[in-house]
């Protein structure tokens, strides 16, 4: 089953929710995992079911980029904000690194966010 993570820092939780909205059917097929307020957020405003990290910046993230080493993710969707500063910035940092060591599908924007899902949704046409 195809693996993906979410996560959207505060001022882009909305822009992540209506995603979620706009692609639920697709997700509903995917095993979803989240950081914590994200995670919680989505799956309350979508009925998705998605498992749950701790948030973002006691240690989420970190804990997404050791699933992407272990290479148990197929896609990350991190909606960031660019225009403030987090106290978690090395273990974001982290996160991308390590998206690119493993070849791991990242999108940080809506538009590359769509993207990826349409494109996760032909692998899983393919594989059935
Ligand atoms: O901080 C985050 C990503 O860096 C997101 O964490 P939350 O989903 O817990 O807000």
């Amino acid at each position: 089953m195809t693996r993906l993570a979410l996560i959207a820092h505060d001022d882009e939780k909305p822009e992540m929710i209506d995603l979620a909205e706009s692609y639920e059917s697709l997700l509903a097929t995917f095993d979803l995992v989240g950081t914590g307020t994200t995670g919680k957020r989505v799956a309350e405003e979508t009925g998705l079911t998605v498992e749950r990290k701790e948030s973002g910046p006691i240690g989420g993230d970190a804990q997404i980029a050791a699933e992407v080493a272990e290479d148990r993710l197929d896609g990350i969707i991190f909606l960031r904000d660019p225009l403030t500063a987090q106290p978690h910035e090395p273990d974001i940092s982290a996160l991308l690194r390590i998206c690119d060591v493993h070849d791991t599908p990242l999108a940080t924007t809506r538009t590359t966010a769509e993207y990826l899902l349409d494109g996760l949704a032909a692998d899983t046409e393919t594989m059935d």
